[in-house]
């Protein structure tokens, strides 16, 4: 991809021959904000067989006493012995779940609630560590260093902002905190200003945040700002966690269509959705599919309806393959939880 050429030579390396080792970003800040945008290093994401398992603390009469203990009516000896026999359960959050996402692609995770889509998505940004992880995380073929790590922004559900600042206060005020100290105020600006232009922000720059007692930017906004403040650091791998939440279809598709130009500089991009409509499906490039932390389709998001008429499930009418295949991972379909158990 021409995108590429500034970083080609060093295609699996972890040095940036000429650019800042942090972001990536020319040391010849000249042209800074343009050449931070559009050039950035390329990190093809790869995971085989990622489980996550927990052992959860099962109390057979404890809630009960615990309902009590909160009203200040504490257990009675009896009622406390009862409490401590509780069982440990293992519980499969994610079993086996194997995919790869290329930079200038956009993977989405569909799935519905508690299937183990925000799991996932930390697992990949390498924020899933302990005794109940396991599988491979492989960025470039290699396992994620802490440059790869540093490359990688994460935009989580619940978006920390400050409701006081303005959406340029915020982003230069994070942009100072978060650049590196060989950049100077004036670039670390010009860095900011650049991500408000990029994400579409210029017209509401000067409002503030909000929050729900005072009021701010627009739910859509907020989304870009939250994603701005990752994009400040260039990452080359970008994750995202139910994006589009809270917003209306013609927001969210502006959202995607966002995700997706910044794809087409090369960026690596995986996120999660719940229900996107089927303009914003068609622009995935894959789909992976999730159904109680198994993975029930992953590929190309254009190819998965005829993967599931081949194997026996269409739906009866013409509809938004999002919505099939949540049907599907649901257990809408009586079959499917045959089809699974075959997985
Ligand atoms: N630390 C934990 N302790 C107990 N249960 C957990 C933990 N982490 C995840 N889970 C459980 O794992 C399941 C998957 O959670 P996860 O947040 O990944 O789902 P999700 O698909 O992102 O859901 P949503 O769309 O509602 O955000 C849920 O049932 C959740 O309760």
């Amino acid at each position: 991809m021409p995108m590429f050429d500034a970083v080609e030579s060093t295609t699996h390396g972890d040095s940036l021959e000429g650019s800042d080792q942090f972001t990536g970003f020319p040391r010849d800040t000249r042209d800074l904000p343009s050449l931070m945008l559009s050039s950035c290093y390329p990190i093809t994401l790869r995971f085989v067989d990622v489980c996550y398992r927990l052992k959860i603390e099962k109390r057979q009469k404890g809630s009960r006493s615990n309902i009590r203990r909160i009203l200040g009516h504490g257990p009675t000896h009896d009622q406390s012995n009862q409490t401590s026999m509780a069982m440990i359960q293992e519980r499969t959050i994610l079993n086996g779940i194997t995919g790869m996402v290329s930079p200038g692609e956009i993977l989405a995770i569909l799935g519905p609630s508690g299937s183990g889509k925000s799991t996932l998505l930390n697992a990949l940004a390498g924020r899933l560590q302990g005794p109940g992880f396991t599988g491979t995380i492989l960025a470039n073929n290699k396992k994620p260093c802490k440059q790869t790590l540093k490359r990688t922004g994460f935009v989580t559900q619940d978006d920390v902002l400050y409701p006081h600042l303005s959406v340029r206060e915020t982003l230069i005020f994070c942009s100072l905190l978060r650049l590196p100290k060989s950049l100077s105020k004036k670039e670390k600006t010009l860095v900011a200003e650049s991500v408000i232009s990029e994400l579409g922000l210029t017209k509401c720059e000067n409002t503030i945040i909000g929050n729900s007692f005072i009021r701010g930017v627009s739910g859509g906004e907020r989304k870009r700002v939250s994603i701005a403040h990752e994009m400040l650091i260039n990452p080359s791998l970008l994750i995202l966690d139910e994006p589009t939440s809270g917003l209306d279809s013609t927001a969210a598709h502006r959202l995607v269509l966002t995700l997706n130009s910044l794809a087409q500089k090369g960026k690596t991009i995986v996120t999660s959705m719940h229900q996107p409509s089927s303009r914003v499906y068609h622009m995935f490039n894959s789909v992976l599919v999730l159904s109680e932390g198994r993975c029930l389709y992953f590929g190309k998001g254009s190819e998965s309806m005829a993967y599931f008429e081949s194997v026996g499930f269409s739906p009866s009418f013409p509809m938004n393959p999002a919505d099939f295949l949540l049907d599907l991972a649901n257990g809408t379909y009586a079959l499917i939880a045959v089809f699974l158990s075959l997985l």
